[in-house]
Parts: C-alpha cells; structure tokens; sequence
C-alpha cells in the first residue's frame, strides 16, 4: 500500500477532529500518489453508518425504467409561434414537476464555447498546487473559492473532488491563472445567464405568472449566478467514495455539463438513475431548492450525486442561477393569492440561506428542510 505522505501544503488546510489532525490536501494530489491503491480511511463514505451502501435494488434495472430525462427544445421557447410556445411550456412544467431534471437542446451555446470552458477549468487544476491554493477561501461569499471535498471544516467523511467555486454575477470574479480563464469564463458565463434568463421566464409562465413575475419577485436582474467546476481524479477504490454525496441544489435552475465521463446520479421515483450527458451539445438543468420554494412546492429539487471511476478524470461545470443575494425568498405572492394556498416554506433572505447551506454538511435537503412551514408540514 502506497504510503500517505504527511506533507503541509497550506496552513489553512489542516483539519482537526479533536482527537487527531488530519492533514488536508487535494485529491489531485492524493489521487497522483505513485500505486496509490487504496483510499485514506478518511474518504470510507460508507463506513459511516448512516451512509447507505448502494444496493442493486436501488437502481434502475435494465428495461425498468420506461422513460428517461426529458429533453427540452429552447429554440421553441423563443419561437414567434405561440402555440410553439405553449407546447414548450407546457412540457416545461411536466419535467419540472415529474423529474426535476431536463435536457435541453439548440439553447445556442455553440459547443465550442463549452470545449473552451472545460479545457480551460482543466488547465486550472493542473496548475501547481500552490498557485491554487492562492485562491483558496473559505467564506460562502468569497467571489473565488478553490476547496476540496465539500467544507473540510465540517464534513465527517471527505468528498473525492476538488472543486472552484466562481460569484460570476452580478460581478464577474476568476483566477487570473490559466491566463485564457478569464476570457473563457466571461464569455460562457454570460451565454450561460442568458438562457437561464430565458428559460426562468418559461418556467414563470409554466406556474401561470406572468413571464416576468419571478424576475420581479426575486430581482433577477442582479441575480446571484454561481459557476462550479468539479474535479473528480480517479479514485483507486471507486465503490468506497463518493465524489458528491446526495445533495439538492440552491438557486433556481442549475446549468450543468461534464467532460463526457459518467458520473452524475439523480433519483427518480425512489432509485437512482446514472445520466447520460453524452447527448451533444446538451445541457442538463435541474430544478433547485429556490424554484420549490417559489413554486410553493410544485416543482421539487431533486437529490443528485456524483459517483467516481478507477480509470479517468471526470470534470463537471455546472452554474446555479439564483435570485439576487438580497431577495427574499419565499413562495411566489402571486401564487399564493391565485391558488389561496397557505406558503409551505417560510421566508429567507437568499444570502442568509446560501451561509447556511454552504457552512453546513452536505447532506440530502437538509437546509431546505428547516425552511418548512411546521404548521403545514
Ligand atoms: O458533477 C456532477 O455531475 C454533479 C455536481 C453537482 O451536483 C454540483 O456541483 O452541485
Ligand atoms: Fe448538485
């Protein structure tokens, strides 16, 4: 077994237990280790009892699952055709609410653009670890974070991924290493915000508001957009780790593309389903845990994670579109004035809500649990 060399890269990045330090550093550089074959004990996801094994039952078997993620035409949401665009709408909010999750195809982010961006993410990581670690921050509202796993401060058991966590709106932040980062990721971020725009004025509609109620509500036009990019090494012990554990989003729509390699799992119905991001040119959306709240429940996040391989580096890129950092969220006035529907969640300031997602654990929906009305639920 190859040995773990005990080597302090960043101050910062050494964690305490109370009753043992364990020293912190990036799975790059642990999954690099020469014959490295198995994982250090404090990766054994599913050692910790309340992690659930993955069974074969859990899964989708073969046939069982008769259909599979929606696709979703953009190009017909911005068609001059009404009734082009009623059908869309219409097949918006039946994937919204029957699957959380969509494909969506001729959105005009040309593929070029997305090669760009995973190129230019994979630069990144390959740079120097101390080059990174320049990046390095640990406050949710930090406009660059460069991390590893999910928050070291508080996670049991580490994810095997490595992550940069860019606020690429309402103002643009990005390393200024890879020196083609920046301009890769104005420009993708920008595509990127544009048809989420596009798209949340749909879903708006698809809730029978107006096409810009939720830009109103939440105040979209300074909305908080959030790029992610995911460093998943191959992991020597795949069935033991875990890249992302099971987990919902926030923000209203989450963007997301990866480097072809599988990974992602979503559950539908109870069981997990491994996603084919291999449609080209194909952007898979999911519902976040802002839009349940704004749709008063209607449309559900829906747990998502990333499993690992022995063989190849996985990278996703993923951008969640939220409202402004000063909006409050709750469910839309609106609806609840139509539908006479007493709000089942209860209000927040979407900054407040990102502090406490992201200086907790990742676990399931934990955070959007709290926010339940009691009296309702
Ligand atoms: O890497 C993936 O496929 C999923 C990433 C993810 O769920 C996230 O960044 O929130
Ligand atoms: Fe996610």
């Amino acid at each position: 077994m190859a040995e773990i060399p005990q080597l302090v890269t960043h101050q910062s990045l050494l964690v305490s237990d109370q009753s043992k330090p364990i020293i912190k550093k990036s799975v790059k550089v642990l999954a690099e280790i020469p014959n490295l074959n198995t994982i250090p004990s404090n990766y054994d996801y599913y050692s910790n009892t309340t992690n659930k094994i993955p069974l074969e039952e859990h899964y989708y078997q073969g046939s069982e699952q008769e259909d599979s993620v929606p696709i979703i035409d953009f190009s017909l949401l911005t068609s001059n055709d009404p009734d082009q665009r009623s059908k869309v709408i219409q097949e918006l909010s039946r994937a919204c609410q029957d699957w959380g999750f969509f494909m969506l195809i001729n959105h005009g982010i040309q593929e070029k653009a997305m090669k760009a961006a995973i190129g230019a993410c994979n630069g990144f990581f390959n740079m120097e670890e101390e080059d990174k670690l320049e990046y390095e921050g640990s406050h949710p509202l930090h406009g660059i974070r460069y991390g590893t796993s999910f928050n070291v401060a508080k996670d049991n058991v580490f994810f095997w991924r490595d992550f940069l966590k860019l606020m690429v709106h309402p103002h643009f932040h990005c390393p200024t290493k890879p020196l083609e980062l920046s301009e890769v990721l104005l420009d993708y971020s920008r595509r990127n915000r544009e048809v989420a725009m596009e798209l949340l004025e749909g879903v708006s509609e698809s809730l029978g508001l107006e096409k810009n109620e939720m830009q109103k509500e939440l105040e979209l036009e300074s909305g908080y957009q959030l790029f992610v990019a995911n460093y998943y090494p191959p992991c020597p012990e795949p069935e033991r780790a875990i890249g992302m554990p099971p987990h919902s989003d926030h923000g209203l729509l989450t963007f997301l593309i990866d480097n072809g390699i599988g990974g992602l799992e979503i559950q539908h119905n109870g069981k997990w389903l491994p996603i084919n991001t291999t449609i080209p040119n194909a952007i898979l959306v999911n519902v976040g845990d802002q839009l349940e709240v704004f749709s008063n429940g209607k449309y559900k996040s829906v747990l998502h994670r990333a499993v690992l391989n022995n063989k190849v580096t996985r990278l996703s890129l993923g951008f969640a579109n939220g409202p402004s950092l000063e909006a409050t969220l709750s469910p839309a006035t609106k609806l609840i004035q139509t539908t006479n529907c007493v709000p089942a969640y209860i209000a927040i300031k979407y900054k407040d809500y990102l502090e406490l997602q992201q200086t907790n654990q990742l676990k399931e929906k934990s955070c959007l649990e709290s926010l339940k009305n009691q009296l309702i639920n």
